[in-house]
């Protein structure tokens, strides 16, 4: 278990600072509702209905980046889910925020803008430096505690996330507490059956990290996606190339070939491979073929095939927990969701213990009418899950846990 406080422990009549992640698609300007909205206003409604007097704080992208907007739309998005006004002013700790948080009723919730276009903000140092900021100082000086809700960036070292708790009393919001507890689950729970792992998604240098890591806790990987095919191209299969212009594979190639081929060599036996994969046919609709028929490095592959899914059901329902990392294919054209739904499906109708991480990934629950409810978790973190995989520690966590040491 967690070593942090939770907003349990808050004094009743707290003004109380709260640190979510809404960080989200911007679309022409706006940003896009999604799960971290849904999910953050359940601590929101929470503290709310309790009386307490909320300031939230939260990110939207980064400078210079198209992604760093106001976040004027986002306190709109939130106080839909909360079912309550959000007020929300265009300032970050100075003059207005501070009236704004002094003026705050019982009950009544605020928005400060984007932490990002303060300049304490972002540069990563210590958590005691971002306790000396001018940003931190300023806004502990008009609150009485902070909870960090914003697992899925509790691996920043930025002032909004890990300078407040050491000025103020510090706590977990649900959010922090369920994705914490989930994400850990697989160094930190005992299964009685096997553990299997997912793994799949485009971004193979991390999934392959976390292949390595996990070697002693996870009794069997299931392969897809791009790092699925480079584990192919290690074990001679001509598939795995950046064919008609992608640029997933030849790199990701050079930079894990070693790790790849050393991870295949000492748990071959665990690491479940696709036996067919799926591409469009020169008409365009979905076409299967069985791997060991591919001869020639002409075709980019989508999907995993059905008889890969087929392969990987009888593993996933003997599995006592099962964690998701990245999608066996492009499900977000419904020609190539076939591998990736069908082991969703699977697992959904499992009553193991499963968790399905990654922003992409768990998109797809949604897209193809599967419930949530089906799975223990379902993380709106994505560099966050991969170091609670991998057991890394998160700073903005660790803070947190120091604090409650020190509330005892
Ligand atoms: N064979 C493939 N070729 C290209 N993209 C793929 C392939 N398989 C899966 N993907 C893509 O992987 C994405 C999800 O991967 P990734 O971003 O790494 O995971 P997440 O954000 O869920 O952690 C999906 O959007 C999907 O389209
Ligand atoms: O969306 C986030 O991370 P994610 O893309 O890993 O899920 C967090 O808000 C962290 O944002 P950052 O990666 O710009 O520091």
């Amino acid at each position: 278990m967690p070593a942090f406080d939770t907003i349990d422990d808050l004094p009743a009549d707290s003004r109380v600072l709260v640190r979510l992640d809404l960080n989200s698609p911007i679309e022409e300007g706006e940003p896009q509702d999604n799960r971290r909205f849904e999910r953050h206003a359940e601590t929101i409604r929470e503290l709310a209905a309790a009386g307490h007097r909320v300031v939230c704080l939260a990110h939207q992208g980064r400078p210079g980046r198209d992604d760093f907007t106001s976040l004027a739309g986002h306190a709109a998005i939130l106080a839909d889910h909360v079912g309550r006004d959000v007020a929300f002013v265009a300032d970050t700790y100075g003059d207005e925020a501070l009236d704004a948080i002094d003026a705050l009723g019982a009950g009544e919730v605020l928005l400060l803008e984007n932490t990002r276009m303060c300049d304490d903000e972002l540069p990563e140092e210590s958590p005691e430096e971002k306790a000396e900021t001018e940003f931190v100082r300023t806004l502990a000086s008009h609150v009485d505690a902070y909870v960090n809700d914003a697992y899925s960036a509790a691996h920043r070292l930025h002032a909004s996330l890990v300078g407040f708790p050491l000025v103020l009393p510090a706590y977990a919001g649900r959010v922090m507490e369920t994705e914490y507890e989930a994400n850990t689950a697989i160094a930190t729970r005992e299964f009685d059956g096997p553990v299997t792992m997912v793994v799949g998604g485009t971004k193979a240098t991390d999934v392959i990290g976390v292949m390595d890591a996990l070697d002693d806790r996870v009794d069997r990987f299931l392969l897809g996606g791009v790092a699925g095919e480079l584990f192919l191209r290690a074990a001679g299969r001509p598939v795995g190339h950046d064919v008609g212009g992608t640029e997933l594979f030849d790199e990701q190639w050079e930079a894990n070939r070693e790790l790849i081929e050393s991870v295949l060599d000492e748990r071959g036996d665990a690491i479940h491979l696709a036996s067919d994969l799926a591409y469009p046919d020169d008409d365009g609709d979905r076409a299967e073929i069985a791997v060991s028929e591919i001869d020639e490095k002409t075709e980019g592959y989508l999907d995993v095939g059905s008889e890969t899914v087929a392969d990987y059901e009888p593993p996933l329902r003997e599995s006592d927990a099962v964690f998701v990392k990245g999608a066996l294919g492009v499900f977000e054209d419904e020609r190539f969701a076939d591998g990736t739904v069908g082991v969703l499906e699977a697992i959904a109708d499992t009553d193991c213990f499963s968790v399905v991480g990654g922003g992409d990934t768990s998109r797809a629950i949604e897209m193809y009418g599967l419930s949530e409810d089906d799975f223990s978790h379902v993380s709106i973190a994505g560099g966050a899950y991969i170091r609670a995989l991998t057991g890394e520690p998160l700073p903005a966590v660790e803070v947190l846990e120091a604090a409650a040491e020190r509330n005892e």
